[in-house]
């Protein structure tokens, strides 16, 4: 799976993700030309090979009869070049976007960014929807950051982006409408209940990251965290912001994929999925039933955990272990079936020792043994079922039969 990860340790805008693909080797002449399904005009970009704070990556722009593009949204009547502009609202871009020969994915996930800033920029204005206008210039830059950032991740063949904390700077900084505190409001409404992992740097007196790039890392980031281990940085770019902040102003990004070479260690480390909930409104019988259906459909481990909850409640806490994979159908299954509201779950890193299988014949019948090796330590476990069999028919301790087992197969394997 080909796999982007974000660095955004000097915050994210719609520019430094374009600029970072281009980095990575987007070509410009097949986004160009993609881009142009979308029938707009009126703009010209420019990428830029160049340093920053000693660092070669790129810088894209998009230029407007020879301004940059900057500020974004008004909500109504917009003051340009000395005459009175309705801008474009969500409405008008959304129907830009989908007259487009665009592809379908292309044109689905832009919409959703789109919306997503709408909804905070309305709320934070305290304006309907429709009434929230993406100003002339500031439109054509949105849509060419947003879609464009979809083209591109279309044209490498991204299939999946994970992103790291996302860094702001903090103080205030100056728009259209005076000062504006940073996060700057657009940010800090789609942060409210998100799982986007965010700071802020004291140092830093202006914005690093703007309401676009958060738009785009909330709405595209399957997962939040560290550079996940079993994966291999294949290239690596820097796109570059336009503000000054007397550091490296960049998003690094980096493209990654499966070690080829270590299969064996990919089988050892992976990720799992570790998911809670907390219950204490439902009975031992339906619970005991919610745990029976986890394990049947497969997950690596299901369990309940006696916990005092708020008001002094006894309840319990379920946590349910399984791999990636299975995210939506676990959540699915424990919504369904459980009391509870809501689920949390984070994302681990797990090592295993390499497992092998064998069989030993001893006086009571053949048993099966589970064998871990890493490096020079190994474990040997008898089959609990197995065993537990054996001992009834024989009137044994399950202990007697494992004990058996083992000496078995420490006299085969010493031969
Ligand atoms: O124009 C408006 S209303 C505006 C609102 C906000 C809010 O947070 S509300 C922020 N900004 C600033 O405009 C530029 C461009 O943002 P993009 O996301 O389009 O790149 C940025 O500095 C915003 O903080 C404008
Ligand atoms: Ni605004």
């Amino acid at each position: 799976m080909r796999t982007l990860y974000l660095e955004p340790f000097s915050g994210v805008s719609g520019n430094m993700l374009l600029g970072a693909l281009f980095d990575l080797g987007l070509d410009f002449s097949r986004f160009k030309q993609e881009l142009a399904k979308l029938n707009l005009s009126g703009y010209q970009l420019s990428l830029e090979k160049t340093t920053q704070s000693a660092i070669a990556g790129s810088l894209f722009q998009v230029e407007l009869n020879g301004l940059y593009a900057g500020h974004r949204v008004d909500e109504g009547v917009q003051h340009h070049h000395g005459q009175h502009h309705h801008g474009r609202n969500l409405a008008e871009i959304t129907k830009i976007i989908q007259d487009s020969n665009l592809k379908p994915t292309i044109k689905k996930s832009s919409l959703k960014v789109f919306n997503e800033i709408a909804q905070a920029e309305a709320k934070v204005h305290a304006k309907t929807l429709s009434e929230i206008h993406f100003h002339e210039v500031g439109a054509i830059d949105s849509i060419v950051d947003i879609v464009g950032f979809f083209i591109g991740i279309d044209l490498m063949k991204v299939e999946r982006i994970i992103s790291g904390t996302l860094v702001d700077g903090s103080g205030t900084i100056e728009a259209a409408h005076g000062t504006m505190p940073v996060p700057v409001p657009a940010v800090m409404q789609m942060r409210l209940n998100s799982e986007v992992p965010f700071r802020q740097r004291l140092d830093v007196a202006t914005e690093l990251v703007t309401p676009t790039g958060f738009a785009i890392v909330k709405q595209t980031a399957a997962q939040y965290g560290a550079l996940p281990t079993e994966l291999l940085p294949e290239k690596v770019g820097y796109g570059f912001g336009t503000r000054t902040t007397g550091h490296l102003n960049a998003l690094r990004v980096q493209l990654l994929t499966s070690k080829p070479s270590q299969k064996e260690t990919l089988a050892q480390s992976d990720q799992v999925i570790e998911l809670h909930a907390n219950i204490d409104d439902q009975s031992g019988e339906q619970l005991g039933f919610v745990l029976e259906n986890l394990i049947e459909v497969g997950v690596y481990d299901a369990y309940f955990t006696p916990v005092f909850m708020k008001k002094n409640r006894p309840a319990y806490q379920l946590t349910v272990i399984f791999k990636p994979a299975m995210l939506d159908q676990v959540c699915e299954l424990v919504l369904q079936q459980t009391s509870s509201f809501g689920v949390r779950w984070h994302q681990l890193q797990r090592q295993l020792m390499q497992r092998s299988f064998t069989k030993v014949m001893t006086k009571f019948g053949e048993l099966s043994l589970k064998i871990g090796q890493k490096g020079q330590f190994k474990k040997v476990a008898v089959e609990y079922d197995e065993a537990a069999r054996i001992a009834r028919k024989n009137g044994l301790s399950v202990a007697e039969v494992m004990q058996q087992a083992l000496q078995v197969y420490d006299k085969k394997s010493m031969r």
